[in-house]
Formats: structure tokens, C-alpha cells, sequence
């Protein structure tokens, strides 16, 4: 079946006034039309819903959270009534359209919306608050009249956590969480969009990339939207940071304005089908693309964008999936919310765009049978589509930067390739997307390299023992630099952070464990302004698709596992035309595996010569050794400080698992005897238990002394005499490597720009 193709109008715009063209377009309403004051129901005030970004799901308080504007709240003897000159929505509602979610008494900062009609023993009975018909005709819930007092509390709460989202949204300015707060205050500010003109974009489009300040596409939004718009399905790859989002994005927005473009207010209000459905791997991801789509579209009353990741109720998400115009979420949790609820499911059948973002993630690994699952829910057979050729009407969009090679091949429709070692299942997935043209368009806007072009690579030899001395080093090398540091296990990342907080630097954790509060306050520090030397240590939950502004160093402390994380990690910098490095710390029994992603990573440059005048693409960079020696005793006081924090609180929670599982049996526990019995034991994992228990004997005053010694250090200044640098000699010869020389692969060489 051909491709839905639809004629488009060209676009109006040149120069940095984009006419209005074809859609009527719906700004945000203004809350304070004029009319006169008067008392209105508390529950028919417009309350806006305070959206919050997913990652805050759990941050305790923050559900249901709603502000009105532009009402006054008045107290006559122990009644309170709201006036207003607002315009206020009819009260007979659709309270799921509304997007108020009601969890039950306590639960909800806002105010129930109830339909006028409805009788206040069914509030009641739904867990609601009953309500006093005033003289005026509010109602008020009995527990405003009693606990005016207590209002008073919530209210200075809501103000404070209201600040709160706003620290949070302003600590990132740089990122594209912002953008919708950019677009608001900047909306003067419009630039010139012209370079946009041969895209065909609608006027609204145009009038929002104005506003963000994108004055021309990227290489693949300009490749990919043509493709997209004309109705075919693409595999669209392109460096890290190349602003693959809106190559897909505005596509969406496109469709949505052609579909929904002269409805009315009141008709946009009324649940349709959702019109594109987003995948993304990670839920932090998911959180991002919501609000860079959200922004493209934030002069607009609607589509309405929904993030579906876990963290809220399953039945709130349901509701919002009613509403929703574009949904993004993570596999796991959007194949929950479909599989319990037939209608969301039938629902998502109607997509015109299926999106598989970092798509070689999403179809391996983890992720691989929720997302054939979704695929299939979306394919299942119905009266429409008994016959086997059945063929999707949605489109089909997968973006990455980095395909598997087998795949890439396959996509690209290139020969007969010796598919890689999971080419079955690659060949599985192919049928599983079920593309609805027989050959996708494939766009690879960067065929020679993966790798960001601000990019520069290099890597430190040091001994496995070594890694933390050059770790620090080479932060101090950095100093005020916005540096990530990857490793390849939590256990790490939780041994690191203190230490280097011990040592005086700014490090904030981030990994799949930690609770998503916690998560959303490390990346919160991370990206503060305010903190342009701040550090993240992380696994790779952070190695895929975060943008956040200013990172100018990605350190690898560990050889990542594989190549195409190794590209997804290092894409953290130089994003979007910035500048920044990656150096991976590469321990001797790390060296075959760093040759192997190398010449994965850097293979088809070595062989074309890739545009690049250097045949080198990682240096090797040698620290002077003489200053980091110089280090080391920083370094060797800071880890017996922290390894003794963390053995202390590792003891706590191990005792309180022993304290437990002995009450449960109804034993007594003794820590100290249980040690004793277990002390004498050889086995796996004795000599890390002894040392953990030498780190837990450190008395508080041995402690305090060691704290003492180690500020005396920090205070110090250290000589890093200037003729000693950098010694230079080699360099890693990429043709050499793939033809398989020996040679010494980790020389001394010029170095990547320490200062
Ligand atoms: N046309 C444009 N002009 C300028 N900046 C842009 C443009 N399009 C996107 N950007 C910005 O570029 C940055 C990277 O975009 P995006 O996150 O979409 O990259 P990506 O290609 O998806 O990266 P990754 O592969 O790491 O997920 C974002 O901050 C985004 O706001």
C-alpha cells in the first residue's frame, strides 16, 4: 500500500515573520477575562494542574498539586469564599478532561472538581470531602470552615514547593527542561526563521522555532522531516546531540496541526485518539522528550503531551491517556497501562506515528519484549485487519546514533551482509516493526562518524589500582568543568561519589537504585548554573539521551562494555555545535578491549580517511606522573575516610537485615558475637569483609585526625612545574590498529587540552 500523501501547502514564512497560514490557532486562555468580582465554587475555579516533570513522581507532596490565578480568598466569621473576575469554566465538566486527579482525602493538595448536578452524598461516597452550600452557593469542603488554620499551612506549602519546581526548572537553564519556561519569557525575542522555508512548516511551527531560537534545521531535521511529512516511514541516525527530537517531533506537531488546525476551542476539548505513541529506554529520557515536544508546542491550548514512566499510579496515568494527543513513555510501564485497559489500547491503535527513540536500545536488552509487545497490541488483529498482509496505516520512526551493524544494513537494504551475532533477531525485529512501506527511508546523516564533530577523544594509561589517583587528577587538571563520569557498576558509583566529595569536589550520584527524589535531585545540582564545576558519577542510566547544558568533560573510569556506549556516553558533550571531551581511563588488562572500541567506533574513518586531515581520533594522554604521584597521598587519606563512612552505613543496614530477619525467627542478635562466629570463616569475599571491618574499627578521634591531615593537604598548593606537563611523543595510529600492527598502542602523547 502507498503512503498516505498528502498535498502540502508551501510554507509562508521567510524572514523572521511567519504569516499565518491554513490553521487556526488557539492561544492559551487568558484566566482573567473581565467580569465582575464575585464568590465563585471553590471547585469551579479554573485550577491549573502544576505540571511536573515525571522524574518528580515520588517527590512526596508534589501530586495533585494545582494554583489558580486571580482569586481573592475571603474570610467571613468561619467561612471562606473565593472571588474572582475570572471567567470561570461551565461547572457541569468533564473532570478527567480537566486533567484534576483526585487520589482520595489527604492525598490531594487541590480541590475536588465535582459537577454541579452531582449530589454531595456521591462526593462523599467517592472518598470526596462533603461540602456546605453557602448562602452565596459555594461549596465549601467542612474541613476548609474547620481548619482554616491548617489551610493556611497548605498553602504556605504549596508556595514553598511551587518555588521549589521553580529553583529546580531554573537550575537547568540551559537544558531543554527549560525551554517552555525560554519560550514564555523570551516571546519578544523571535528570530529569523527563513533557512526553516523549505521544510514546508506550518506558521505556528515556524512562529515556535522562532521563539526557541532555532534559526536553522539540523542535517537531519532537514533530511528526515521532508521524508517524514511525505508519509514514509524512517530510520533516521545521526551523531549524539544532533537534535534528533525534533527530526521526529515536529513531523508530529505537523500532522497534529493538519488533523486538529480548525477545531474550535470547545471541540479541542473533547478526548480524541492519540496521534503519535513514543518510546524512549530510559525514564529520565522519556521525562526529557516530553518537555522538548511540550515546548514546541507551548503557544498552543493543545496537543496534549503526556509521559507515561512509572512512578504515578497506574489509574491516573490511564486517565491521562484519554487526553493525550502525543505519548511518551518507557516500554515497561506503557505496555502495564495498555495491557489493563482495553480502551487505552484500542485507542493507541489509531496512531499515525509509532516512534522508537534510541530504537538499537529499545529493541535489545531489556526493553526488547515490552516493546514487541506494544508492537503487537498495535497490530493485533482485528475485524480491519484479518488478512496476512495487513499493513499499518501509522508510520513508523526509529532514531538512534548508533545502529547495529547488522541492522544498519538491513535497514539500509544493502546486499546480503553476514548479519552479526544476534542478526536473527535483528531480522525478527524488522518484521516485528512492521513497517507499512516495504524499504524504510534510511537518512544517516553521519555515515563516516558517530562521534559529535565538537568531540575530542583521548584516554589515560593507569595501573586498575591507579584509577582513583587519576580520576582525581584529572579533575584537578579540569577545575570548574561540568564533568559526568561514567563506571560500570552502582557499587562504584557509590564508592566514588564520597570519595571525591571527601577530597573536596562537588559530586553528586546517579543510578538505577537510587529513589527517583533522589535521582531528580542529583541531576537538579548537576545542572545548576550555579555550579559550573559540579560532577556526576554514573552508570549508564545517564548515558543515553540526556541533555543537559555545559558538560564539558565525560570521563569512562571504566571501559564501557560495549562500543555503541561508549559513543552514547561520550555524547553527554559537545552537543548541539559545543565543545567538549571524553577520556576513558584505561587500566593494562582494559587495553585489548579499548583497541576492539576503537576500531568499532572509529572504523569506517580509518578506512575513508573520513574528511578528517588526522589519522588519529583517540589520543593517548600522558599525565605527568611526577605530579600525580604528588597526589596521592590526598587521595590514599580521602579513601580511608570514605570507605569508612560507607562500612559504618553498610554495617547499619546489614545489622538492621539481621536484626530483622532474627526477629522474624524469634532468635536474639548480637552483632558483635555473629561477627566473631563468622570471623574465623575463609571464604569469597574475606578480604573485602576485613578490610570493611578495619575501615568500621576507625574511632571517631582517628577520624577526626585523618580529616585534619587531609584538610592540611587539600590546603596545599602543588607543583605542577610547567616544563613537565605533558611529554609527548605518539600517538593511536587507527590504520595501524586495523591492519592489526603491534607497536606500543598507549604512548606518550600530546595531550587533549589540560590546562
Ligand atoms: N535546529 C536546532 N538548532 C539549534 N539547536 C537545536 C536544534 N534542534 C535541536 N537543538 C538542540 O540540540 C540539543 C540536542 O538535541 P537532541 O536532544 O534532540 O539531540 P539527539 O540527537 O536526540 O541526541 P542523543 O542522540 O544524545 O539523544 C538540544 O538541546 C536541542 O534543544
Amino acid at each position: 500500500m502507498a503512503p498516505e500523501q498528502k498535498k502540502r501547502a508551501r510554507p509562508a514564512a521567510s524572514g523572521s515573520q511567519p504569516s499565518n497560514k491554513r490553521q487556526k490557532i488557539f492561544p492559551k486562555q487568558d484566566p482573567a477575562a473581565t467580569l465582575p468580582k464575585r464568590p465563585v465554587a471553590v471547585d469551579a475555579l479554573p485550577w491549573n494542574e502544576v505540571e511536573m516533570p515525571e522524574m518528580h513522581d515520588d517527590a512526596e507532596g508534589f501530586f495533585g498539586l494545582e494554583e489558580v490565578e486571580g482569586v481573592e480568598i475571603i474570610r467571613e466569621g468561619g467561612l471562606v469564599k473565593f472571588v474572582t473576575s475570572a471567567k470561570v469554566p461551565d461547572a457541569d465538566y468533564d473532570e478527567e478532561f480537566t486533567g484534576f486527579d483526585y487520589d482520595g482525602p489527604g492525598k490531594s493538595i487541590g480541590f475536588p472538581k465535582t459537577k454541579d448536578s452531582e449530589p454531595i452524598d456521591s462526593v462523599a461516597k467517592r472518598g470526596k470531602q462533603p461540602t456546605e452550600v453557602l448562602a452565596d452557593g459555594c461549596k465549601t469542603p467542612h474541613s476548609e470552615i474547620k481548619n482554616a488554620g491548617k489551610k493556611e499551612h497548605s498553602k504556605k506549602e504549596k508556595v514553598k514547593k511551587k518555588a521549589k519546581a521553580e529553583k529546580w526548572q531554573e537550575g537547568s537553564k540551559e537544558t531543554v527542561f527549560n525551554v517552555i519556561k525560554g519560550l514564555e519569557e523570551d516571546a519578544e525575542e523571535e528570530i529569523d526563521v527563513s533557512a526553516w522555508s523549505e521544510l514546508d512548516l506550518a506558521s505556528y511551527t515556524l512562529t515556535a522555532l522562532s521563539k526557541i531560537g532555532f534559526a536553522k534545521p539540523t542535517p537531519i531535521q532537514s533530511e528526515a522531516i521532508p521524508e517524514i511529512l511525505a508519509g514514509h516511514d524512517v530510520v533516521g541516525k545521526a551523531s549524539t546531540g544532533s537534535g534528533k527530537t525534533l527530526a521526529f517531533g515536529i513531523p508530529i506537531l505537523e500532522k497534529w496541526l493538519e488533523i486538529n488546525g480548525e477545531l474550535d476551542e470547545d471541540e479541542l476539548k473533547k478526548p480524541r485518539a492519540p496521534i503519535a505513541l513514543i518510546l524512549s529506554p530510559t525514564r529520565e529520557l522519556a521525562h526529557q522528550l516530553t518537555e522538548h515536544i511540550k515546548a514546541l508546542c507551548s503557544g498552543l491550548t493543545a496537543p496534549y503531551v503526556a509521559a507515561v514512566t512509572g512512578g504515578l499510579s497506574v489509574q491516573k496515568q490511564q486517565r491521562q491517556l484519554r487526553k493525550a494527543d502525543i505519548i511518551i513513555g518507557t516500554p515497561g510501564r506503557l505496555w502495564e497501562v495498555m495491557s489493563a485497559n482495553t480502551e487505552v489500547g484500542e485507542s493507541f491503535k489509531k496512531i499515525k506515528f509509532l516512534v522508537m527513540d534510541e530504537a538499537d536500545r529499545l529493541l535489545t536488552e531489556g526493553h526488547f519484549k515490552e516493546a514487541t509487545e506494544i508492537i503487537g497490541a498495535l497490530d493485533r488483529q482485528t475485524d480491519a485487519n484479518e488478512d496476512d498482509d495487513y499493513i499499518p496505516t501509522r508510520q513508523t520512526l526509529v532514531f538512534s546514533a548508533t545502529f547495529h551493524k547488522g541492522l544498519q544494513q538491513k535497514l539500509a537494504g544493502k546486499g546480503k551482509h553476514g548479519l552479526m551475532d544476534d542478526g536473527e533477531s535483528m531480522e525478527y525485529l524488522l518484521k516485528k516493526l512492521n513497517f507499512r512501506e516495504d524499504k524504510p527511508k534510511f537518512v544517516d546523516v553521519n555515515p563516516i562518524s558517530q562521534m559529535a564533530e565538537g568531540l575530542k577523544e583521548g584516554l589515560v594509561e593507569c595501573a586498575g589500582t591507579e584509577k582513583d589517583l587519576y580520576l582525581y587528577s584529572l579533575l584537578l587538571y579540569h577545575p570548574n568543568r561540568r564533568t559526568l563520569i561514567f563506571t560500570n557498576s552502582i557499587h562504584s558509583v557509590r564508592r566514588l561519589t564520597p570519595l571525591l566529595e571527601t577530597l573536596g569536589l562537588k559530586a553528586h550520584a546517579l543510578h538505577s537504585q537510587m529513589i527517583q527524589k533522589a535521582r531528580m535531585r542529583s541531576i537538579e545540582r548537576f545542572s545548576s548554573p550555579k555550579a559550573p564545576g559540579s560532577i556526576l558519577v554514573a552508570t549508564d542510566v545517564a548515558a543515553r539521551g540526556l541533555d543537559i547544558g555545559g558538560i564539558n568533560l565525560v570521563i569512562h573510569y571504566h571501559l564501557p562494555r560495549a562500543a555503541d556506549m561508549y559513543v552514547h556516553r561520550s555524547g553527554r558533550t559537545a552537543r548541539a555545535d559545543a565543545q567538549g571531551s571524553s577520556i576513558l581511563l584505561c587500566a593494562p588488562e582494559e587495553v585489548v578491549g579499548m583497541r576492539r572500541l576503537v576500531a568499532k567506533v572509529h572504523a569506517q574513518n580509518a578506512i575513508t580517511g573520513g574528511g578528517n586531515n588526522s589519522k588519529y581520533y583517540m589520543r593517548s594522554l600522558d599525565m605527568d606522573r611526577k605530579v600525580v604521584q604528588r597526589l596521592k597521598p590526598r587521595v590514599t587519606l580521602a579513601k580511608k575516610i570514605a570507605d569508612s563512612g560507607i562500612a559504618k552505613e553498610k554495617k547499619g543496614h546489614d545489622d538492621d537485615w539481621i536484626k530483622n530477619a532474627a526477629e522474624e525467627l524469634g532468635v536474639d542478635y548480637d552483632s558483635e558475637e555473629f561477627d566473631a562466629a563468622g570471623g574465623g570463616k575463609k571464604g569469597r569475599g574475606t578480604g573485602r569483609k576485613l578490610k570493611e571491618k578495619e575501615a568500621r574499627a576507625l574511632t571517631k578521634g582517628e577520624l577526626g585526625a585523618l580529616k585534619g591531615e587531609l584538610r592540611a593537604l587539600l590546603s596545599e598548593r602543588v607543583n605542577v612545574g610547567v616544563s613537565e606537563r605533558y611529554l609527548t611523543s605518539g600517538t593511536v595510529d587507527i590504520n595501524e590498529l586495523l591492519k592489526g600492527a603491534k607497536g606500543e598502542f598507549l604512548g606518550q602523547v600530546d595531550g587533549i587540552g589540560m590546562e
